[in-house]
């Protein structure tokens, strides 16, 4: 890849073409998302993994498109749930589910059972409950139509989820998950902030590692 390159995104998510876009843009590449494409199919996200789903949307949309395409599969894994949502993350509140009402179904689910758990006892100096422990996870998968190749790479971020939302930035989750080690939560980092710790950032360097490792192999 060069300077002034164009990356494909397979996603109909805003918040992950924003942070895609700030990271890819730092080295002076274009993102392009499926918003940009009238026509592209349907990927049915039925995988079991992050990754087997990120590699069916690359895989989906760059034989359509006839160019390597990247795809994100993430989530959020929280530890009082037995790590559910996980892949069902964007299903998480039913048909029709939204970023507020995945977020109102999270603190329900957690508060019912939290008075029950020792790990659920803390309180943020604003009264927010620790509901659970939690980490964010992101599956990166670069395919090649040409060559048939999959390039993947995996991120994750460890927190805990609050029973108030806080902050304005990111997107999904962000508002629920605290950072203990910031003292903040992930909605209230900026993008570029995000990008050092979150797992979306993770993957996405070690992705970088790797293609640079392929094009010079
Ligand atoms: O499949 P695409 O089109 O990429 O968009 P999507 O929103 O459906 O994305 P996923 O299938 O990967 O589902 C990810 C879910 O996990 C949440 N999520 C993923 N990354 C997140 C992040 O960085 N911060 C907060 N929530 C996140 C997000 O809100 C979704 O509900
Ligand atoms: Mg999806």
């Amino acid at each position: 890849m060069r300077q002034g390159d164009t990356i494909v995104v397979a996603t109909k998510n805003a918040g992950k073409v924003r942070e895609f876009a700030h990271a890819f843009g730092k080295l002076g590449l274009q993102v392009v998302s499926m918003f940009d494409y009238p026509n592209l199919p349907d990927v049915e996200e039925d995988g079991l993994t992050f990754a087997e789903n990120a590699r069916k949307k690359a895989k989906t949309i760059a034989d359509a498109l006839g160019q390597p395409v990247l795809a994100d599969d993430s989530g959020l894994e929280v530890a009082a749930l037995d790590g559910a949502p996980g892949v069902y993350s964007a299903r998480y509140s039913g048909a029709g589910a939204t970023d507020e009402r995945n977020n109102a179904k999270l603190v329900e689910a957690l508060s019912a059972a939290a008075d029950k758990r020792p790990d659920a006892k803390d309180t943020l100096a604003d009264g927010a409950r620790l509901l659970s422990d939690a980490r964010f996870v992101c599956a990166l998968a670069l395919y090649d139509p040409a060559s048939g190749k999959y390039t993947e790479a995996e991120g994750y971020v460890a927190g805990r989820i609050i029973d108030k939302p806080r902050g304005s930035g990111g997107f999904g989750y962000d508002p629920l998950f605290w950072l203990p080690q910031y003292g903040r939560a992930m909605a209230e980092l900026t993008t570029e902030e995000k990008q050092a710790i979150s797992h979306r950032g993770g993957a996405l360097q070690q992705l970088l590692g790797r293609m640079e490792l392929a094009s010079n192999g």
